[in-house]
């Protein structure tokens, strides 16, 4: 398999007007593979945006490598800029101008023929809304409009930032969908995105970044495994009362729906016990090795009761530990067993 995208020892420090410069990039590495859908995640703040800009020729590098297609970048980037297709921020669309009139003239100015017009209106979805001002569009048909612009080349590697932003459920599935197509043409997609379930589903490799350097890399199912901290479903019948018991018997556990996750369990057969022993019987019990689990593991992001976690603090410096939670108090939300109920 051949990268198409590489990165390596990449350096970004932003030059702030008061107070230490930020190091938003820290010798950042990532590899991502011809024909795979590539999932670029990390907490607010983590540096995705500056990589992509950086990768793009938006932003310039202190330091590091970076090929995309086999070309280092940016010097050769005007050679692959036209077989390259992205999105890294919301792309500004004149709203009264419809979605075919503002493809057309992309794709003149991009020097791609006519036809791919209609066919890219057509897979994301907005053939039937062609003609309409982008003012009249809701969040969702904007996006669309945004992947057909990222489309219109055909391109060999698709870069997009959080695709599925402001889709519905029927939307984000169609997202999902026309990325696999994409990627079983032989396109490479590298989409970052903060819906952990979604990458999960969608991506077949994973690039984790916190405070600027890569965490996690590899195959979704490999980062899974090496991560997995023991998490299980548990479905019973008495719920509250099941969960009571666990918790009561020291489990970290999070009530969701009709089931209660089970988290860092070492011996599965301890739930079983521990409920038996209250003539509670266990319908379902079946581990889960969640993204958001591993992501929130490697980055050091769970929720803390009352508190809201710090963004990626890149001035922090490292030899001194965790940067101090701030001291503000969070209200209105609930969290239950230290995560969001
Ligand atoms: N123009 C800028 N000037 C100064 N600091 C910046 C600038 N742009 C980004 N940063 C800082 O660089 C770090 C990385 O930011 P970046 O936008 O790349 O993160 P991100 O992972 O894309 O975040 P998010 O998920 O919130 O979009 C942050 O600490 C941010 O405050």
């Amino acid at each position: 398999m051949s990268a198409v995208l590489e990165i390596a020892g990449l350096v970004k420090t932003y030059q702030t007007l008061f107070g230490k410069p930020r190091v938003a990039l820290d010798h950042l590495d990532m590899e991502v593979y011809q024909g795979q859908i590539h999932g670029f995640l990390g907490p607010n703040g983590s540096g995705k945006s500056t990589t992509l800009k950086t990768l793009l020729g938006l932003l310039r590098a202190d330091a590091g490598h970076m090929r995309i297609l086999g070309q280092p970048v940016p010097r050769m980037l005007p050679q692959v800029v036209s077989r390259v297709g992205a999105i890294v921020e919301a792309p500004a669309f004149f709203g009264n101008f419809t979605a075919h009139k503002t493809l057309l003239l992309l794709a003149k100015a991009g020097g791609v023929p006519k036809h791919r017009v209609d066919v890219v209106l057509d897979q994301v979805g907005l053939a039937n809304r062609a003609e309409d001002f982008v003012k009249t569009y809701s969040l969702g048909m904007k996006q669309r409009l945004a992947v057909a612009s990222a489309l219109l080349k055909d391109p060999e590697l698709l870069i997009l930032d959080e695709p599925s932003n402001g889709l519905d459920p029927a939307g984000i599935r169609e997202m999902r969908d026309l990325l696999r197509e994409q990627a079983d043409r032989g396109a490479t997609v590298v989409i970052s995105s903060h819906i952990l379930a979604e990458i999960q589903q969608t991506c077949d490799s994973v690039t984790i970044i916190s405070r600027g350097r890569r965490v996690a890399a590899g195959p979704v199912s490999e980062v899974l495994a090496a991560n997995d901290r023991g998490t299980y479903r548990v479905r019973v019948d008495d719920l509250p009362r099941a969960a009571r018991i666990l918790a009561d018997a020291g489990a970290q556990i999070t009530v969701s729906g009709d089931q209660i996750i089970v988290h860092d369990l070492a011996d599965p057969a301890w739930v079983s016990r521990a409920l038996g022993l209250h003539d509670l019987w266990v319908r379902e019990l079946a581990p889960v090795a969640q993204l958001e689990d591993a992501f929130l593991s490697l980055t050091g992001g769970g929720p803390r009761r009352g508190q809201f976690r710090p963004v990626d603090n890149s001035e922090w410096p490292e030899e001194r530990g965790p940067a101090p939670e701030p001291p503000f108090e969070v209200t209105g939300q609930i969290i239950e067993n230290g995560r969001h109920a």
